[in-house]
């Protein structure tokens, strides 16, 4: 599965409505739903867990990506994937034993991702590449929506390209944070294939429209 994905993140959607936001996405042409897990200490947000998790299982017709902001993922990553994740990211930063998490989630049965902050470097990939199904490259620090896209996301993307052409990876390269119309099509032109974007569905006038558009 490949190129120009879209997958709308729930962290800006109205908790007060969150089933019709969900429809709203079901019925739009949104690729993935994107599930932002914050715990308060590897990010300095607090955003939902499990009773959250639930409804989005119950409601979603799409494929689930949860990006886990979490100190211990391997506590919790079985558990997501129970409540309908069919890809959980864990940080690099936030593992001791990251080879077993990944493999932890793809033996659940879900596929597994790996998130770099901005500031960590691309080649401390290079021993796991070949094991991951996507490399989630965050264009903010994680912790809250609405944030500044970070232009050194290019060089990072043309950097995890290079790895995985060299590994012979099939890994998707996930851009999150700050994604918009003005930056999604040189995003993908850059190698990404699946966009996350918050701020910029929620907050239009017409997200179905927008979630169109940033596909273009
Ligand atoms: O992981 C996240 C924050 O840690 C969000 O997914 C990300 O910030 C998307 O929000 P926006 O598109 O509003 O920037």
């Amino acid at each position: 599965m490949k190129n120009k994905l879209i997958a709308p993140s729930l962290l800006s959607a109205d908790f007060g409505n969150l089933q019709r936001d969900i429809e709203m996405l079901n019925h739009s042409q949104a690729d993935w739903l994107h599930v932002d897990v914050m715990d308060g200490r590897f990010v300095p947000n607090i955003s939902f867990g499990f009773p959250v998790m639930k409804t989005i299982q119950q409601h979603a017709k799409k494929f689930v990506d949860v990006h886990l902001m979490i100190v211990e993922p391997e506590k919790y990553v079985e558990e997501f994937i129970e409540h309908g994740a069919d890809l959980v990211s864990v940080h690099y930063e936030a593992c001791t034993h990251l080879h077993r998490v990944i493999h932890q989630i793809q033996n659940k049965g879900a596929k597994a991702g790996v998130v770099l902050n901005p500031a960590t470097p691309v080649l401390l990939l290079e021993d796991i590449i070949s094991d991951v199904d996507l490399v989630l490259l965050m264009s903010v620090n994680p912790g809250f929506g609405g944030q500044k896209f970070i232009d050194n996301t290019y060089k990072k993307i043309s950097e995890t390209k290079d790895l995985i052409l060299g590994n012979n990876s099939t890994a998707l390269i996930q851009v999150d944070g700050g994604v918009n119309l003005d930056n999604a099509s040189r995003l993908f032109d850059a190698g990404a294939d699946v966009l996350v974007a918050g701020n910029a569905v929620f907050s239009s006038e017409n997200p179905e429209k927008t979630i169109e558009l940033l596909k273009i």
